[in-house]
């Protein structure tokens, strides 16, 4: 088996009383796309902090190998940034290595910027004040900003939120693109699985200070949700979605519903 690009073995993260998880062992391998589940407050974006480095665990290892870049949620304040252009959001993400100075370090960013919005087919925006762009376009910028690293795992952390659902696609296959042809790998945290559900190898699920980590059949399945909340759980596949159904919290998930005395399901993306 190929070397992982993330690690974790007999990982803890506790805060004071509070345990987001304990003896997580979890390999990442190059290519791979997991998604990262559970409810509000259950540790989903404290474990990208873990892999950024910007939270340490408690107790275990993690090691990454190879770089890694992040592309956040989109914001709506964003859209403020008259002044910056495309290019110069995308440039972010190459500032802060040593490019140094001079015609050199200049040249070389704007050749890594070129690329990465290339990558991403953004060329067009390039010089575009960002907050003209569209939610989409603005992710799609944020995702070559990501690339300037030539990341071994990307790191994202709900960036279908806010977008619609062409938008959403769009940013998806963008990621599924860049790791078919690079084998980098994605870590993704999301409110919602359907979305990204052809694409999913393997599932993180965070509850409670407890975790199930498996393929989206191993994991989405009302047995394993109704262990792993101890409450009753239905997970319902409706023409090639998943819904779940019961427990308060569980509707995070994916999608949540309202099954009816018939069993009929009722209801919208959460
Ligand atoms: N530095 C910290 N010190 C203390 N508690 C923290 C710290 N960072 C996060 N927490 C707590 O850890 C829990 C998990 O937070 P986290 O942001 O990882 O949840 P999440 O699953 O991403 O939630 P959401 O879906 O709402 O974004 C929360 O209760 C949060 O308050």
């Amino acid at each position: 088996m190929t070397d992982p690009v993330l690690r974790f073995a007999g990982s803890e993260l506790s805060f004071g009383e509070r345990t987001l998880w304990r003896d997580l062992d979890l390999d990442v391998a190059p290519g791979e796309f997991v998604a990262v589940l559970g409810p509000n407050g259950s540790g989903k974006t404290t474990l990208l902090r873990t892999v950024l480095g910007q939270v340490t665990a408690t107790a275990g290892t993690m090691t990454v190998d190879g770089r890694v870049g992040y592309v956040p949620q989109q914001h709506a304040d964003d859209s403020d940034t008259m002044m910056l252009r495309g290019r110069d959001l995308v440039g972010f993400g190459v500032d802060g290595t040593s490019w140094g100075l001079g015609l050199r370090g200049l040249r070389s960013r704007r050749a890594a910027v070129d690329a990465a919005l290339a990558e991403v087919d953004a060329t067009r925006y390039a010089t575009s004040p960002v907050g003209l762009l569209s939610g989409g376009e603005q992710q799609r910028l944020r995702i070559a900003q990501a690339l300037t690293r030539d990341p071994a795992i990307l790191l994202c952390d709900e960036p279908l939120a806010s977008l619609d659902l062409a938008s959403q696609q769009l940013v998806v296959d963008l990621l599924d693109a860049r790791r078919r042809r690079a084998d980098t790998a994605i870590l993704f945290v999301t409110h919602e699985l359907n979305p990204i559900l052809p694409f999913v190898d393997r599932v993180v699920y965070l509850a409670g200070g407890q975790f199930r980590v498996g393929t989206v059949d191993e994991v989405m399945n009302s047995a394993t949700l109704t262990e792993l909340y101890g409450s009753p759980i239905d997970v319902l596949r409706v023409g090639g979605r998943l819904v779940v159904v019961g427990g308060e919290d569980a509707h995070h998930c994916v999608e949540h519903g309202y099954a009816d005395a018939t069993g009929h399901v009722t209801g919208a993306a959460s």
